[in-house]
């Protein structure tokens, strides 16, 4: 018997809001053509509170923003030793204290275990509850190795490599990284949906 699928078209492209140019880079290079999408900088509040609520709060003030449907991710940088933080507030200590801060909050710390976290949320519109997609990348926090041109890209040195992000070619990074695991999440929603047709990905035996 064939499964029964919820159509839901989109009369509107989704806009992909975010003030940060480098997500936004990363975010087209993993979605390649999968998923058609706008972009609009915007630089949104700076919540408090649980990651999953956080983003999907931001994706509420976008919606509102846009009138329309909206994409918007928060990531955030968790030490294990720091039961989770910095974690969404990870902006404000790289801001003000760096990577070497960053280093010194383990420096009492044997453990220097941390994931990367990003939660996509996905919003229809003003009126719609958003959707949360998680993903989540485990790794170390080391002292700085490799450009300094994204955060903390240069103390996170995720599990099995040898690399930190900054050393490592972009496409490595969005191989494993915690963005792509959580937009693998959020093609899979717009394949399962129908929003879009599936370009990519073709599961093996199907045309
Ligand atoms: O407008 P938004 O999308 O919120 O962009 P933002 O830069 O404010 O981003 P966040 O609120 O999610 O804060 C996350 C912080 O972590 C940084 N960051 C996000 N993703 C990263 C990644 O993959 N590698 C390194 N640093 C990252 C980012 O530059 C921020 O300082
Ligand atoms: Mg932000």
């Amino acid at each position: 018997m064939a499964a029964t699928k919820v159509q839901m078209t989109l009369t509107k492209p989704v806009t992909f809001v975010t003030g940060n140019a480098k997500k936004l880079e990363e975010v087209k290079m993993i979605l390649g053509q999968s998923i058609p999408f706008q972009s609009l900088k915007l630089d949104l509040p700076e919540l408090q509170g649980e990651p999953e609520d956080i983003s999907r709060e931001k994706a509420r003030l976008a919606a509102r923003e846009i009138g329309g449907p909206v994409l918007v991710e928060d990531t955030c940088l968790c030490f294990n030793a720091l039961k989770g933080l910095p974690g969404p507030y990870i902006k404000w200590f790289l801001l003000k204290t760096g990577h070497e801060g960053l280093n010194n909050l383990l420096a009492a710390y044997e453990d220097k275990s941390a994931y990367a976290l990003c939660v996509f949320s996905l919003a229809l519109g003003p009126d719609s509850e958003p959707i949360t997609f998680s993903g989540r990348t485990e790794g170390k926090i080391v002292p700085a190795r490799g450009p300094n041109n994204f955060g903390w890209d240069p103390v996170f040195q995720p599990d099995g490599y040898d690399l930190t992000f900054a050393e490592m070619q972009k496409e490595e990074k969005n191989e494993i990284s915690h963005r792509r695991r959580a937009l693998d999440k959020v093609k899979a929603h717009f394949y399962e949906y129908n929003y879009v047709p599936k370009v990519v990905d073709s599961p093996s035996g199907s045309t």
